[in-house]
């Protein structure tokens, strides 16, 4: 690993204010990149471009080559620890990801022995990109927080409500915590092994982190996230991690102050106020740019740049998006966007 002190998001993850904000972008690799979508047609479907470490990479590399961004995130996807599991995944165009829904007897029958030889292709474009970026560049590593891969793999599809996943964890409580049980521990390795291959730091994605009640929210997310961070740092002492509870609202703080994570992520419809009265002062934050400001451009994005950059001057600050960035997005806007961060 080359010095921190290079690495200007990684110090950032590591608390130290920076008198600029290192940018990167939630789903910086994917459609709105014509490059993207050539290299896509390489391959068979998009499992096979996670699996195919030169593809991987290319894909990786692709936005770091039009934009001046401090960060290149590992190209995979959260899905692949089901589907490394032995749980059938798909992802139709239009659709999204499609998964085989598991019941309650069919969580005995995941196998995590093969977990992590399933994951190999993904490691080995972590090696492949830690060899080929530039030392001032932060490789982020990722996995789904359990929660939220738990919602895809019970529900079967993504959902606004997470219906067939809360119901699950009432209604059968046991195999519940099993499979919870199962993806801490291959997240735990799978975060390890990445750490391991060179990234710098890995991101924890919650993305639904929303509509769990207090019960449900310790035991659904603060629980699973605690142990993942716990789990690592057992292997990897001081694992720089960032955790982004998508949706958590009024429970931030607490999963600011209980989880364990370095830096945490917010999504766009957190006020700017609310982070500064509720959040430990310190605490180094990453975002949070609605998607839509970013597609419409000018003054309506403008505006909100300004507005964050003020409210997170005064600490450490990750500029990103408070969500992925959305396939009609211009590039020119992208462009536009860190020109104002990098000034
Ligand atoms: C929930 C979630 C998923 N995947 C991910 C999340 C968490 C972040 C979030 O909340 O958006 C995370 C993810 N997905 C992908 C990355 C790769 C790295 C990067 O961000 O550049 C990362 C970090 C690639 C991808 N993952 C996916 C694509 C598009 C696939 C394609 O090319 O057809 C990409 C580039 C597919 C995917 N994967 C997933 C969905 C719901 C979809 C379909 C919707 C969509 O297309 O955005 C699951």
């Amino acid at each position: 690993m080359s010095p921190v002190a290079e690495k200007r998001l990684l110090a950032t993850v590591l608390g130290q204010r920076q008198e600029r904000p290192p940018v990167w972008i939630m789903r910086q690799a994917g459609r709105y990149l014509p490059e993207y979508r050539e290299t896509r047609t390489k391959a068979r479907n998009f499992l096979e471009l996670c699996y195919t470490p030169e593809l991987a990479v290319e894909v990786t590399l692709q936005p770091l080559r039009r934009f001046d961004l401090d960060a290149a995130i590992l190209f995979s996807d959260i899905l692949v620890i089901p589907d490394a599991l032995g749980q059938s995944v798909r992802f139709e165009t239009g659709e999204g990801p499609i998964l085989e829904p598991l019941g309650p007897d069919d969580v005995a029958r995941l196998d995590r022995d093969r977990a992590m030889s399933h994951l190999a292709p993904v490691l080995e474009t972590v090696r492949r990109l830690r060899a080929s970026l530039p030392a001032d560049k932060t490789l982020i590593g990722f996995c789904g927080s359990p929660w939220t891969v738990a919602t895809y793999m019970l529900g079967g599809r993504g959902s606004s409500d997470q219906w067939t996943a809360r119901k699950f964890a009432l209604q059968h409580p046991e195999a519940f915590d099993r499979l919870m049980d199962i993806l801490v521990a291959t997240s735990v390795d799978y975060l390890v092994a990445q750490l391991q291959a060179g990234a710098d730091v890995v991101q924890l994605f919650e993305s639904w982190a929303l509509n769990l009640d207090d019960a449900a929210f310790a035991r659904q997310v603060i629980a699973p996230n605690r142990r993942i961070v716990e789990g690592v740092r057992a292997r990897v002492p001081n694992a720089p991690i960032i955790g982004f509870p998508r949706g958590a609202a009024g429970n931030l703080p607490r999963y600011a102050r209980e989880v364990g994570i370095n830096a945490m992520g917010i999504d766009y419809s957190t006020p700017l106020d609310f982070v500064r009265n509720a959040l430990p002062a310190d605490l180094p934050l990453q975002g949070n740019l609605d998607p839509l400001r970013l597609v419409v451009g000018g003054e309506a994005m403008e505006s909100q740049v300004r507005a964050i950059l003020e409210a997170f001057s005064n600490r450490p600050h990750i500029f990103n998006l408070g969500h992925g960035i959305v396939p009609e997005t211009p590039i020119a806007h992208v462009e536009a966007l860190i020109g104002m961060i990098k000034g």
